[in-house]
């Protein structure tokens, strides 16, 4: 199936390489960023991390805040800012308690394997630092640069909800969908209308993208993938389209595998991110055709570097050469990995390496 460009590019947008990409044209070099590019491989990152405590003191300083996201850019050419924050960002204005435990993960609660949703008050007072982070950010953003927003997907966000922590394979939930679909549902539906004032907000303060992390999206058996995954990212982005028609959604159903065609067909998003373990030879041959995709080099090739780095890196570019393609790592970058091999990446991608 053939697929036009939803939008005409608005003369604001026309200089920006990756939304042109996001609006359906293919750039012979294409636009890159890396997920988790602000973080801790950067030592910047780690000096300002360690003088504001916590994670979530640095996130909720939207000052800093603003820093970090900008951090990466004035080292790499990317062509994208991703707003420093986080996905559990959400169950915390739903009026969970939020911590990063060192060495261990986030921490929510009460984890709703045993409170009740009614038992929360929601603050979504919470959210005002993160638009604050957006707005200053925007300010600073030089023209051909764009800044992404983001939100956790609605399934994903409550695998972490409900367990009060990370986990596994997220039997808890997966449990509670099978058991009480009721009570699944009205969690589901919480966070779905959370998330929605959440990236309208973002929106408001000055995100040009959005991007939906769906990190546990490969849990689910295919029909529980087709209600919890798809129906719900489809009525957010069926939402957000309606209130903000010219903001393209990326979507990122990490792990999905040969779920992500349907994925990519229901949902609506404009550009599907696809993780490491997706063959890109087959995405871009299932795929509908003209739909942008953006990924998804192997976050350990370019912690390796060198020879092995610059294969894998010329089979992504070579795959997508006749496809909208925003060049990014399949999952987060990883802490150890050394900035010169960043340096090389952007290089090759860029064909800057002579
Ligand atoms: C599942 C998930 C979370 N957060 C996120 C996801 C989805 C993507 C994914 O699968 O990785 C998304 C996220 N988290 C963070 C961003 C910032 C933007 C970016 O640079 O990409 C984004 C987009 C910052 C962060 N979020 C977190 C850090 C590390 C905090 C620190 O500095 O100690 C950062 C930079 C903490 C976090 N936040 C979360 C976990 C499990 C952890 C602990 C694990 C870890 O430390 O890597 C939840």
């Amino acid at each position: 199936m053939a697929r036009s460009p939803r939008n005409a590019v608005p003369a604001s947008g026309a200089d920006k390489p990756l939304l042109s990409v996001l609006r359906g044209q293919r750039l012979a070099t294409p636009p890159m960023w890396l997920m988790r590019q602000a973080g801790r491989y950067l030592p910047e990152y780690r000096r300002l991390r360690q003088d504001k405590g916590s994670f979530l003191n640095l996130v909720c300083d939207s000052a800093a805040a603003a820093d970090v996201t900008l951090q990466p850019l004035e080292r790499f050419d990317f062509d994208a800012a991703i707003l420093f924050s986080d996905i559990l960002i959400v169950p915390f204005a739903i009026g969970q308690n939020l911590s990063f435990v060192a060495g261990e993960g986030p921490r929510l609660t009460p984890p709703l394997v045993s409170a009740d949703l009614d038992a929360l008050t929601p603050t979504l007072t919470r959210f005002e630092p993160i638009y604050e982070t957006v707005r200053k950010v925007k300010t600073r953003l030089s023209p051909d640069k764009t800044l992404i927003g983001f939100a956790g997907s609605p399934w994903t966000v409550a695998t972490y909800m409900i367990a009060g922590q990370g986990s596994r394979d997220q039997s808890e939930t997966r449990r509670l969908a099978y058991s009480d679909s009721g009570r699944f549902s009205a969690i589901i539906e919480r966070i779905e209308k959370v998330t929605f004032q959440y990236l309208c907000g973002q929106v408001e303060a000055g995100a040009e993208v959005l991007q939906l992390f769906d990190s546990w999206a490969g849990s689910l058996a295919p029909s529980e993938f087709e209600k919890w995954v798809i129906a719900p990212t489809a009525r957010l982005v069926e939402k957000l389209r309606h209130e903000h028609p010219d903001v393209p959604i990326v979507g990122f159903p990490k792990g999905a595998g040969g779920k992500i065609a349907a994925y990519a067909r229901e949902t609506g998003v404009d550009c599907v991110g696809l993780d490491e373990t997706v063959d890109p030879h087959w995405a871009n041959r299932e795929l509908p055709k003209g739909l942008p995709v953006q990924g998804n080099l192997d976050p350990l090739a370019l912690l390796a570097g060198g020879e092995a780095m610059r294969v894998a890196v010329k089979q992504v570019l070579d795959a997508f050469s006749e496809r909208p393609h925003i060049f990014n790592l399949g999952h987060g970058i990883l802490p150890e990995t050394p900035i010169d091999h960043v340096e090389q990446l952007v290089a090759l991608v860029k064909g800057t390496n002579g």
